[in-house]
This record gives C-alpha cells, sequence and structure tokens, in this order.
C-alpha cells in the first residue's frame, strides 16, 4: 500500500547547519499490516510518520501510496498521538465527529458511525462524557474511534500508550488488537516500548539514529489471535523481544560513540 523509496529527510539545527534526519530509508508497507518502529530517541521515528502522513516532503525520494506520490495530508490517513489530543470542550461523541470532518453525511448517519466506534472501543454510555470526566485509558479509546471514524487506509500512532500506566497499557494494547483484527487496516506504530513492538506487530522496524536509518526489521511469525499470556510464557515471544532489545543495545552503544 504504501513505498517509501530512497527517503532521506534533512533539516537545519540551531546553528543553521543541515543535518540529516533521515536518510536512505527504503520501506514496503501493506494493506492490513501491523508495523511498528522503535529506535533510540531522535532517530527520526516521527519524521518517518509525518512523511506518510503527507505533513512534510522528503528532501530526496519519494513516499508513495498504491504507486502514488503523497503530496499532503488526507483522510485515508489519520493520526493518534500520546498526548490524546481531544477538545476538552467537546463530548465524547462530538470528539469522535469531529474524525469525519468535512465528510458529508447526514445526521443520522454520522451519529450511527460515531455510535459503531464507542461501541467498538468499550465507552457506551459515555457518549456525553467530556474529556476531563475520562481516564488516561480512555481518553486513549477515544482517540482510536475518532483515528478510526473516518474509514481510513492507515492509522498512524505515534506513541500513544507512552504516557499510561503499565496495567492500562496491556489492557489497551489486547484491545487495540482485538479492533485491528476487526478492521483490518494498516496500522502503523511508534514504541520505545520492545514487548509492545513485538506483541502487536507483524513487523518491527528497528531504527538507529545519526543519521536516521533502518538498522533491521524482525518479522513477528508468532501467530494469531496473540493471546496476553505469550508476554511471559511464549519462548518465539521471548526470543524477539530479546533480538530487539539486542538490535537496540548496538544501535544506543553506537549512538554514544558519536
Ligand atoms: N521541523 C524540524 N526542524 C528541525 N529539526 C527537526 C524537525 N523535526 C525533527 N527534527 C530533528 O530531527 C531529528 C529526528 O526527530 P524525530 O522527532 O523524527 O525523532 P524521533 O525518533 O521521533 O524522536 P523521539 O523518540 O525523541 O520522539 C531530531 O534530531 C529532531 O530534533
Amino acid at each position: 500500500m504504501f513505498s517509501v523509496r530512497g527517503v532521506s529527510k534533512h533539516f537545519e539545527n540551531r546553528d543553521r547547519k543541515p543535518f540529516s534526519a533521515l536518510q536512505e530509508i527504503d520501506l514496503d508497507i501493506q494493506a492490513g499490516e501491523f508495523l511498528s518502529i522503535i529506535g533510540p530517541s531522535g532517530c527520526g521515528k516521527t519524521t518517518l510518520l509525518n512523511l506518510v502522513a503527507g505533513f512534510i516532503k522528503p528532501t530526496t525520494g519519494v513516499v508513495l501510496k498504491e504507486g502514488v506520490e503523497i503530496s499532503g495530508p488526507g483522510p485515508d490517513r489519520t493520526m493518534m498521538f500520546q498526548d490524546y489530543a481531544l477538545f476538552p470542550w467537546l463530548t465524547v461523541a462530538d470528539n469522535i465527529a469531529f474524525g469525519l470532518g468535512a465528510q458529508k453525511l447526514r445526521r443520522k448517519e454520522r451519529d450511527a458511525r460515531v455510535n459503531h466506534f464507542i461501541s467498538l472501543v468499550g465507552l457506551d454510555g459515555f457518549d456525553k462524557a467530556y474529556p476531563a470526566q475520562l481516564s488516561g485509558g480512555m481518553r486513549q479509546r477515544v482517540s482510536i474511534a475518532r483515528a478510526l471514524a473516518p474509514d481510513p487506509d492507515v492509522v498512524l500512532m505515534d506513541e500513544p500508550f507512552a504516557a499510561l500506566d503499565s496495567l492500562t497499557r496491556d489492557r489497551l494494547q489486547e484491545e487495540l488488537l482485538a479492533i485491528w483484527s476487526r478492521t483490518r487496516k494498516t496500522f502503523l506504530l511508534i514504541t520505545h516500548n520492545v514487548e509492545e513492538a513485538v506483541f502487536l506487530s507483524d513487523r518491527v522496524i528497528v531504527m538507529e539514529s545519526r543519521p536516521g536509518r533502518i538498522r533491521s526489521v524482525i518479522d513477528v511469525a508468532i501467530p494469531r489471535p496473540r493471546f496476553p499470556e505469550i508476554r511471559v510464557r511464549d519462548p518465539l515471544f521471548l526470543n524477539l523481544k530479546h533480538e530487539v532489545l539486542d538490535l537496540l543495545g548496538g544501535v544506543t552503544r553506537a549512538a554514544e560513540r558519536h
């Protein structure tokens, strides 16, 4: 569905000198795939997500969707952020409806769509609540619903669970997997959490920094559905987790030598 071809992205640093945030990125993303990106701080994960979202343009190379160059943001690519990014003055239902944006829907259709996604994320009965009345986990469910409501092809997630406590985070990972398997959208997730990346993904992209590059792509051949206990029991899960941790350890040591 997406092809990132020979992409580099240069920014200017504080002394106005150009530096390379991403260098020579080649990546294909299949429709319906759950892909995670992991890597040290500053290796260009968000930059890569922003390129796919169409918020920024590559300095060299192209990002294609179904063979056509991405020239800007679109409702086919929605985003989910760590800090919820919900409007505090809108109810849960209105926050989700906001995701439908400019789509011309009849009131009835819009309400039905919003209710469908409220149910999908397990927030029945909270449609009239305001974000301040919800826990962090519930707010993030609203964000998931809002990202899915416009029926995008891909949901781009920038560390969506980083601010949550570990129990809520585990629970939301399980729910996100269930939602993904029901909707079969393409999910592209940035995370700093190795366990989260392996538990959720079909493939884990491990990046390195200075310049930001893909160090390795790990196939996660753990059958689905995946049950929560694999995180502590499944030998394949534990092996893959250690493989990613080892790669990141190498990446961090290399970054420290710079
Ligand atoms: N608009 C910008 N202008 C200048 N520099 C930028 C800009 N956006 C990102 N950078 C720089 O590019 C590099 C990569 O940033 P990016 O946010 O993509 O990294 P990241 O891997 O997502 O980091 P983190 O894990 O800390 O969120 C960093 O050095 C960052 O300071």
